[in-house]
């Protein structure tokens, strides 16, 4: 496997080993020695799965209050998606900065997202499945979000349009947003 850190400090970009035969692939999706090994060293302890029907779904921006904030490891199995990461970190030289990356099931690659920011991403293509493990359960009293089209991030989405949950529909704005990271220097 290969691990690239990302332009926001402590974000990776993975591109797993693939093995291509003629009856297909095979890859090792997560395994935590190796991953441990590339600064990979969160304990999972869920596993989500989601499913968008159409192109244009979008979902975000989200995270978790500590002491259930989550660390997220994201890939594709089927269609396609820009996912994004926005740094939520008091004291981070990149604090309210974006980044994104096409994840798809032909690229077959993975986003480490850090505790500290907010994630979410928009399907390129109908039918698109994510799955990402995450180091903290879902816990709905510490959840929180942000408006994906916050004015202030400017995020460059593929559509002006989404289709949007009810709860994305009324996240604020990061300047209102309750937030409790910390920046650490040895975030990379
Ligand atoms: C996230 C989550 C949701 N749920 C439930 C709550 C709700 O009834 C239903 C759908 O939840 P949501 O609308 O929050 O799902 P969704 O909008 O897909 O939320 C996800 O978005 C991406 C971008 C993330 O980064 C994830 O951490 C998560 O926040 O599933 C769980 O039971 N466990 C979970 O871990």
């Amino acid at each position: 496997m290969k691990v690239q850190p990302a332009r926001l400090a402590g974000v990776k970009w993975i591109e797993p080993t693939v093995f291509e035969d003629h009856r297909g692939f095979f890859m090792e999706s997560y395994n935590a020695a190796e991953y441990a090994r590339n600064g990979i060293a969160a304990t999972f302890v869920q596993d989500n799965h989601s499913l968008s029907a159409e192109a244009g779904v979008l979902r975000g921006l989200h995270y978790q209050l500590h002491p259930k904030a989550q660390t997220k490891l994201v890939r594709v199995v089927a269609g396609s998606i820009l996912d994004v990461v926005v740094d939520l970190r008091s004291g981070s030289p990149t604090f309210g900065q974006w980044e994104s990356f096409v994840l798809s099931a032909a690229n077959k690659r993975q986003l480490l997202v850090p505790v500290g920011f907010a994630h979410g991403f928009c399907t390129l293509e109908a039918n698109t499945e994510v799955l990402y493990k995450v180091d903290e359960v879902y816990s709905p009293t510490h959840e929180r979000g942000i408006a994906w089209n916050d004015p202030a991030l400017s995020i460059d989405w593929p559509v002006t349009n989404p289709t949007l949950s009810a709860k994305d529909q009324i996240y604020p704005s990061l300047s209102d947003a309750e937030l409790d990271f910390v920046y650490q220097e040895d975030e990379r």
